[in-house]
């Protein structure tokens, strides 16, 4: 992680689950908070390494770029893994084109007073037969399910 990203956020237990991670200072609205780092991987190989992390009872950590590309953060990833999510969030992750790469920018959307979680709306497709996860985000318009 980048020494200026380390300056706006900490990672600290979640009221939502888990670890989630925090601002560290008052952050004006638009602010670029944090980088998602991790692993390109296209798809085929992104499945492959998540059954393998689930066989080693790992917690695994990707952010879907694309409909072909996956970012995993599993082991090389950085502390914006820890973001959790929200139907009401305060930051929004963008994709955005770099050096013929891509590159995660976690920004937040309004104004965030220290100590304040941040969160990002997932955006995971409904899953239809897979196992689905109550949302805890406690928004008013939480869609009560993250997936
Ligand atoms: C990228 S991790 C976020 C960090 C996680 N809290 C941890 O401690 O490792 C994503 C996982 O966190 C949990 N999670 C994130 N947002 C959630 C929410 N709003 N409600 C319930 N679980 C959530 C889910 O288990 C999800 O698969």
């Amino acid at each position: 992680m980048k020494s200026e990203w380390r300056a706006n956020v900490y990672l600290a237990r979640s009221r939502i689950q888990g670890l989630g991670l925090f601002a560290a200072r008052d952050i004006e609205k638009q602010t670029m908070m944090i980088e998602y780092n991790g692993t390109i991987l296209r798809n085929e190989v992104a499945i492959s390494k998540e059954k393998i992390y689930r066989s080693q009872n790992r917690a695994v950590f990707m952010f879907r770029i694309d409909s072909e590309h996956v970012v995993d953060a599993t082991r090389t990833g950085g502390l914006a893994r820890y973001i959790n999510h929200s139907c009401g969030p305060n930051c929004v992750a963008e994709v955005v084109t770099f050096e013929r790469g891509y590159k995660i920018i976690i920004s937040c959307i309004r104004r965030i007073e220290k100590g304040e979680e941040l969160c990002f709306d997932y955006q995971f497709d409904t899953a239809e037969g897979q196992h689905k996860i109550a949302c805890h985000c406690g928004a008013p318009e939480c869609r009560k399910w993250i997936n």
